[in-house]
């Protein structure tokens, strides 16, 4: 039987421009894999064809043991995903308690369930406030945790995180940590990009690494050959090298 998330060989070009190449992944049940790179590596590419919002245009694809770009099944492979895309997807003039109450019943949850869990995780998202606020006013944390809340609601077994932790503070992204980690352990398979090399370092089972679309590192967190995923990072993807800019802070 073939990984919660399993793809072959997928491309993705836009134009001349080949934003996810040959990529070959495995993301067995209950792992947390952290997809890291510079941007514009392809990693928001990559879990767009996912989770069936892109198609490849060339490779397999099975998440949840569904074809995300078949539309026959399309409502079904949703039911049984979470995902907070790069946009966020949320509907400026809707407020954030309205977002969760019409995803229940199209995730076909019964109305007391939905309620139920929507309080819990506006609680624990700290949310509660602010669940009259419309999503176009939102700040980017709010509308982060907003698209967080809605990935859970439904308690699917695959998440894919683009970027969770960027942009929320930092109680929110102890709870997020927590949240995700308890799902892991509970049979939930995890996909995540993230900037946060520390924090990362800290929740993950699997590093990939990409860079121009292309795989350089896939490997369970515990066998990496470096201390730190920050080591790994820059040993392999990019050293950071900031240049001398003498007008820069200069007055006159
Ligand atoms: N719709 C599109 N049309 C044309 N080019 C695109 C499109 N979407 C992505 N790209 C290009 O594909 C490449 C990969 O982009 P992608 O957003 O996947 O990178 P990323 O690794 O998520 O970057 P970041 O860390 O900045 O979020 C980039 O060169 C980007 O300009």
């Amino acid at each position: 039987m073939s990984s919660p998330i399993h793809c072959r060989q997928v491309t993705r070009r836009f134009g001349s421009l080949t934003a996810v190449n040959d990529v070959s992944l495995d993301v067995p049940a209950g792992e947390i894999c952290s997809i890291l790179g510079p941007n514009g590596a392809g990693k928001s590419t990559l879990i767009r064809l996912l989770c069936g919002l892109a198609s490849p245009d060339s490779g397999s694809i099975s998440v949840a043991g569904f074809d995300p770009a078949q539309p026959a099944t399309r409502l079904e492979f949703r039911r049984r995903i979470g995902v907070v895309p790069e946009n966020l997807a949320l509907l400026p003039e809707l407020t954030i308690e309205e977002h969760l109450r019409l995803t229940g019943p199209i995730y076909g949850l019964d109305s007391a369930t939905a309620r139920a869990r929507s309080e819990e995780l506006l609680q624990a998202l700290a949310l509660s406030a602010k669940r009259h606020t419309y999503a176009r006013e939102c700040s980017h944390g709010m509308r982060k945790k907003t698209a967080l809340a809605i990935a859970l609601l439904h308690n699917p077994s695959v998440l894919m995180l683009d970027e969770p932790f960027e942009g929320v503070d930092p109680a929110s992204v102890e709870v997020i940590r927590v949240l995700l980690e308890t799902a892991a352990r509970r049979g939930v398979t995890i996909l995540l990009t993230s900037h946060i090399l520390s924090l990362v370092d800290r929740i993950s089972s699997r590093i990939v690494l990409l860079r121009d679309g292309r795989i350089l590192h896939n490997e369970p967190a515990g066998a990496m050959p470096h201390s730190t995923v920050e080591e790994l990072y820059f040993q392999l993807v990019e050293q950071p090298s900031a240049p001398e800019l003498q007008w820069l802070g200069s007055q006159g």
